[in-house]
């Protein structure tokens, strides 16, 4: 068989067996109804398909001619059909997957990706195929081989193209998906975890980590072209001498070990600058939530400046001697690579008696393997880069939680739950009956602070105070009344009955001492304009602050008006219960007078259930119970409801 028939006949083969595999798993897909139809607007599609097939076509027409002037056209017209047939057929196959797409979207691409990205290889392959013929002919066929070297670059810049936009779409769909995914996460943690995150880290993995894997999709498909492509080429230098390609495979065997083993090290010295990154990052946020205080005294900026130039130096450092041992890795590997193509040269001739067409052959290849294996040696940081970044997004995540697409689905889709209603609900009591938590941290496991166990009740149309020294416990029962804790032992009920701790948050409009105004109003029926306007003028923020499309104007308020603010959205809650943490502490005394001389009552007046933490003992009175918080115990100084 001549090289041409060869050549033909492999083509015929590989294609015909990539089509038929690739209909059975459309087949399959769809009978196990992971595919279904969808019809798209197909005929343009098909039509540049075929066109972008043209040259390939006539490239299989003209292989004979090129490869065998002597042998009878006639013997090689049936290969060559059957060459053109397969590659239709593949095209038709192939062209079927659009109409029954995979459920998984990252499938679809996925499948395409594997099959488009072997043809830069092949072109490649194709490219030195050519030059070392043509370096070893006298000549006669340089307009052939000029058309088949358009062809090969032809098809490498074509299907690179498509694969580069495939990749981009990819990569799209994996950041978004990453991100959604862990802001999710963040969703579905309890308070009492997210209050133990390292919010460094969380701002970490969102912008570092996820980009590293990114960055390494787009890489992967080169990273898979450049394997096909050295596979192809050492199956062309296998047919020059095999002996030779056997040696070129020790010397890469060895390389790539030396390369691993070093790689080891490096990983430790990546992860070490990741731990370091969240330092920075949250000292970063120090700055930002800080600034003022920071603005203001020179010891304050110079010691944090101080601290901060130290996180970024350490962890400039260390990713630096990674990066360093990093090219101490690429240069023990260049050096062993261009040591192996002068052995090839000088040595080959000498040991096998080649020809020096063969040797020149032999390292042309060797030397076009040079770039594709560069790369893949290269990439072995990125993959221990990737390995890191995910082991610290599965970290981030919860053990075990991220390992199936079910799972992904399940937590995006989470929080797609109907929204019931809680404003205006009908709420008499709300009751801690022997609740009892416990502060503990990983990092000192032996300092532990309880609060409880304790009982308490507030009821409607009542006001509750709790007061008591710092550190008491205060803010505690707060969080565990409203749900944002959940009691190690005992109950929170409504109306006597157990509610669920993520639900108890839902009767609550709560401002704690460090509260969040956000500049929109969530409410579940949104706010109408004429009563917003009646309420800015009850708060005394009249020419201050709007509401428009349930958006205040403007948070650029004094810190009173501010929290007179978050009094107003609490008020457009309409929750049942109201529970304020120190809300008039730092107040001037006409809020103080407003808070509790006015507003409380009016709330009262509305049947509310109203929960007030503060020290103000001038407005004791205003209060129908009092509790009186003492080291973790609760206790009620007047008797009038427990
Ligand atoms: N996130 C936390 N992790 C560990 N311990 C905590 C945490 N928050 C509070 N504590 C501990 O729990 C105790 C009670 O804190 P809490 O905030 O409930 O007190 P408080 O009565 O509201 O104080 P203050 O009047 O100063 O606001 C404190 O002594 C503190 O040591």
């Amino acid at each position: 068989m001549n090289k041409a028939s060869l050549i033909l006949t492999g083509i015929t083969i590989f294609l015909t067996t990539a089509a038929v595999a690739y209909l059975g798993f459309i087949v399959t897909g769809v009978i196990r109804q992971q595919r279904s139809f969808k019809n798209f607007r197909w005929p343009g599609t098909f039509l540049a398909g075929l066109l972008f097939l043209l040259p390939l076509l006539a490239g299989i027409y003209l292989l004979p001619q090129v490869m065998t002037p002597t042998a009878s056209k006639e013997a090689t017209v049936p290969l060559e059909l059957w060459a053109a047939g397969s590659l239709i057929f593949s095209y038709l196959v192939f062209f079927t997957g659009h109409f029954f797409p995979h459920r998984n979207k990252y499938y679809n691409p996925g499948a395409k990706l594997v099959f488009i990205s072997l043809l830069p290889s092949m072109a490649n392959a194709g490219i030195i195929f050519i030059i070392t013929t043509y370096l070893n002919s006298n000549g006669d066929k340089l307009y052939y081989l000029v058309f088949y070297f358009v062809l090969c670059v032809y098809l490498y810049v074509t299907t690179n193209k498509i694969i580069k936009e495939q990749v981009l779409d990819i990569s799209k769909t994996v950041i978004l998906d990453l991100n959604k995914l862990i802001i999710s996460k963040v969703f579905n943690t309890s308070f009492r975890d997210f209050e133990k995150i390292r919010k460094g880290s969380l701002f970490a993995v969102l912008n570092e980590d996820i980009e590293r894997i990114t960055v390494f999709c787009n890489n992967a498909v080169n990273l898979y072209t450049a394997g096909i492509t050295v596979i192809l080429v050492l199956i062309y230098l296998l047919t020059i001498n095999p002996w030779a390609v056997l040696l070129l495979f020790v010397v890469l065997a060895v390389i790539l070990s030396i390369h691993y083993s070093m790689g080891i090290k490096t990983a430790k010295h990546f992860h070490r600058a990741s731990e370091l990154r969240e330092v920075y990052m949250d000292q970063l946020l120090g700055l930002s939530n800080g600034f003022r205080e920071l603005i203001m005294h020179q010891v304050k900026r110079r010691d944090y400046r101080q601290e901060l130039d130290t996180s970024c130096t350490n962890y400039n450092e260390v990713i630096h001697q990674a990066y360093k041992k990093y090219i101490n890795r690429t240069m023990v590997s260049d050096m062993a690579f261009i040591l192996s193509i002068g052995i090839s040269c000088f040595l080959l001739p000498a040991i096998f008696h080649l020809d020096m067409k063969v040797v020149t052959a032999y390292i042309m290849g060797a030397l076009f393997l040079w770039g594709p294996l560069n790369m893949i040696v290269k990439s072995v940081p990125e993959v221990v880069g990737i390995k890191v970044a995910w082991k610290r997004i599965q970290q981030f995540m919860g053990a075990n939680s991220i390992n199936s697409e079910e799972a992904i689905r399940q937590l995006i889709e989470q929080d797609s739950f109907v929204i019931e209603k809680y404003s205006n609900r009908e709420v008499d009591s709300i009751t801690a009956e022997e609740v009892l938590f416990e502060y503990s941290s990983e990092q000192a496991p032996d300092e532990k602070y309880f609060v409880g166990p304790l009982n308490f009740e507030a009821r409607k149309g009542e006001i509750t105070f709790v007061v008591g020294g710092n550190g008491s416990g205060k803010t505690t029962l707060a969080k565990l009344l409203a749900g944002l804790y959940v009691p190690g032992r005992g109950k929170v009920k409504i109306n006597g009955k157990l509610v669920p701790g993520r639900e108890l948050g839902e009767y609550f409009s709560v401002i704690f001492s460090d509260f969040y105004l956000f500049r929109k109003v969530y409410t579940e029926t949104g706010v109408s304009k004429k009563n917003t306007e009646a309420l800015i003028s009850l708060f005394r923020l009249n020419g201050k602050v709007t509401v428009d499309n349930n958006t205040f104007s403007t948070l650029n308020l004094s810190r009173g008006q501010t929290k007179r603010l978050a009094l107003l959205q609490c008020w457009l809650e309409n929750r049942p219960i109201f529970l304020f943490d120190e809300c008039a502490a730092d107040q001037d005394p006409e809020f103080k007078e407003f808070f509790y001389l006015e507003l409380l009552p009016r709330m009262k007046q509305q049947q509310k259930i109203v929960i007030v933490i503060t020290h103000d003992d001038r407005y004791f009175n205003v209060a129908d119970s009092i509790f009186k918080m003492e080291m973790g115990q609760l206790v009620c100084l007047n008797d009038k409801v427990m």
